[in-house]
């Protein structure tokens, strides 16, 4: 079990269409501290250009260049900023400790990278490793756990392959938890899939105001599919559906 307050990258009414209705809107930020907002923004901001720096230097190690991930692709990226509460086991009297449910199930992040800025002193993510173990990713005070998420794992055709991670709270204690998911940019497929891609006219497309989407059609990149046998091994994901889906099961 755990509760969660969300806040995204803003969507304005219609920006995304239908795919995107379901994140339209404004933050709710409460008065309450009266510097919760601007503590937060601050925070977004630092974990945006963290996210991006990292970006880089894995675009270069795939061997692309330093901005793979920059412009339409992630250059304005969408992003989610989720505070997580998960309550501690209630009834420790030393014996027998009761073993706590699940903290949040077994999953893989659904964009680029998270940045996952854990309770210091409390043990409870878990990763599962290549040979099917589950491993836990101990608190490093000064650290974030860094996640490989899906669209990362097809764009680079499966050299990154995306983190498989859950949590336990087996600590008498409130664990909370602070994760960036750092995304891809909405408008991508809009470039990508019309005419106004790179050498073509211009003038025969709608302006990206008249023709909002939500559906950034990811697929591997060609740098990655030559070096991994030249075969892309994933189709093409569109981003929205990814999220939306992910986003109503999420709060089910
Ligand atoms: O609480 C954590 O350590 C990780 C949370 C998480 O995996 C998620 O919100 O996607
Ligand atoms: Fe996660």
């Amino acid at each position: 079990m755990h509760e969660a307050i969300d806040c995204y990258r803003e969507i304005t009414p219609g920006m995304y269409g239908a795919l995107g209705k379901i994140i339209e809107g404004v933050n709710q930020w409460p008065h309450d501290p009266p510097y919760f907002k601007v503590l937060m923004e601050e925070y977004i901001s630092f974990c945006r250009d963290l996210s991006r720096k990292i970006m880089r230097g894995i675009a270069l190690a795939l061997g692309g260049s330093a901005d793979e991930f920059e412009g339409e692709r992630a250059g304005d990226a969408f992003w989610v900023l989720r505070v997580i509460g998960y309550p501690g086991v209630s009834n420790t009297n030393g014996q027998n400790a009761p073993e706590n449910d699940i903290g949040c199930g077994a999953h893989t992040d659904y964009g680029l990278v998270t940045l996952v800025n854990q309770d210091d002193g409390i043990t409870a993510l878990q990763v599962r490793n290549l040979s099917g173990e589950w491993i836990s990713a101990p608190p490093i005070p000064g650290t974030f756990v860094c996640n490989i998420g899906d669209m990362l794992k097809i764009w680079s055709n499966g050299m990154y392959d995306s983190t498989l991670h859950r949590v336990i709270n087996n600590s008498p204690k409130y664990r909370v938890c602070v994760a960036y998911f750092y995304e891809v940019s909405p408008t991508y497929p809009f470039y990508a899939l019309s005419s106004l891609a790179p050498g073509n006219d211009p003038h025969t497309v709608p302006s990206l105001h008249e023709q909002p989407n939500f559906d950034a059609a990811v697929e591997p990149l060609d740098i990655c599919k030559e070096k991994t046998g030249g075969i892309k091994k994933f189709g093409k994901a569109v981003y929205g559906e990814h999220l939306a889906s992910k986003l109503e099961t999420n709060f089910v």
